[in-house]
């Protein structure tokens, strides 16, 4: 199978080292397209890749393509990609808000998936939601979970709603989750930690807390429970954060970014 992505930033990157690894893609190296001459030299130099400048050479003959674009480079690309492809192609779109309806009708084809990956995909922990066009068969989306495993896990979502709401919590997530490891690397550190201490006082404790939830079954509010004292340090910290509402919004800015992909859908 002939597998092209077009983008090589960091998820198109990502995605086709985890798909490089892929026995669909044994007989035929992994494709890619980049505008950027500076990685076309550095990705030129990985064995594992077909790197190509020009559209003409690669995308032609492509069984799948994976289009890793930032969503608003696509018009300009899907103008390019037009008059060089064909309705058996299979499209996968990575790009954040674009519709399925959009692509289909600025590209004229019919077999698209549109998924919604993350970048902890980087170490084969990324979480991918997925749906198709209609048009697509079983076997083409069975083909193409095995192709988004191999940077972690895939959940197949009904809708495209679903995939607006997974940016909002696995897409755009992994911010959150830095965000939070960012307030309290700067809390460690105004209590005095170096900065080597205050990071491995952050990191083990996100390492620890994620492998407990993982390995049993759970909620982290019973989790909570457990860490909390009544009267004690945790509980202090817990009732600031409800006093100051922190849970809703988390919600909320998890709601900001399922509602921006939405509207990102209607830009283009
Ligand atoms: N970064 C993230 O965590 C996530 C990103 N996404 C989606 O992935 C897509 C790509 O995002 P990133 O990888 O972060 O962006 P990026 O900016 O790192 O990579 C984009 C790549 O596309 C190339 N490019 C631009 N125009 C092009 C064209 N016309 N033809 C070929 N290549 C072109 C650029 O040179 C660059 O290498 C976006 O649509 C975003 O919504 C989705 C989920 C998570
Ligand atoms: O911020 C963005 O638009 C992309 C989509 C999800 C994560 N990054």
């Amino acid at each position: 199978m002939k597998v092209l992505v077009i983008g090589a930033g960091n998820m198109g990157l990502t995605y086709s080292e985890g798909m490089a690894t892929s026995p669909l893609l044994s007989k035929h190296k992994l494709r890619i397209y980049d505008t950027d001459p500076k990685k076309i030299e550095v990705l030129s130099q990985q064995p594992e890749f077909n790197v190509f400048d020009n559209l003409e050479d690669c995308l032609p003959k492509a069984d799948v393509v994976f289009i890793a674009v930032k969503p608003f480079h696509c018009e300009e690309l899907f103008k390019k990609m037009k008059p060089l492809i064909n309705n058996e192609q299979l499209f996968v779109s990575l790009m954040a808000g674009v519709t399925i309806q959009l692509i289909q009708d600025q590209l004229d084809v019919k077999k698209v998936i549109r998924t919604m990956p993350n970048l902890p995909a980087q170490v084969g922990k990324g979480v991918t939601s997925y749906t198709e066009s209609k048009e697509v068969s079983k076997i083409e989306l069975i083909m193409v979970r095995n192709l988004l495993d191999t940077t972690g896990t895939s959940i197949h979502v009904d809708t495209e709603n679903f995939i607006d709401a997974s940016t909002g919590i696995s897409g755009s997530g992994p911010a959150y989750v830095f965000y939070f490891m960012q307030s309290m690397l700067e809390a460690a550190l105004k209590m005095g930690f170096s900065e080597f201490d205050s990071k491995v006082l952050v990191s083990s404790t996100f390492e620890g807390a994620i492998e407990l939830f993982n390995q049993n079954d759970i909620s982290p509010e019973s989790w909570i429970a457990r860490v909390a004292s009544k009267g004690g340090t945790t509980q202090a910290a817990i009732d600031s954060m409800e006093d100051n509402n922190v849970k809703q919004l988390i919600q909320d800015a998890a709601y900001s970014a399922f509602n921006r992909a939405i509207e990102l859908g209607k830009e283009y």
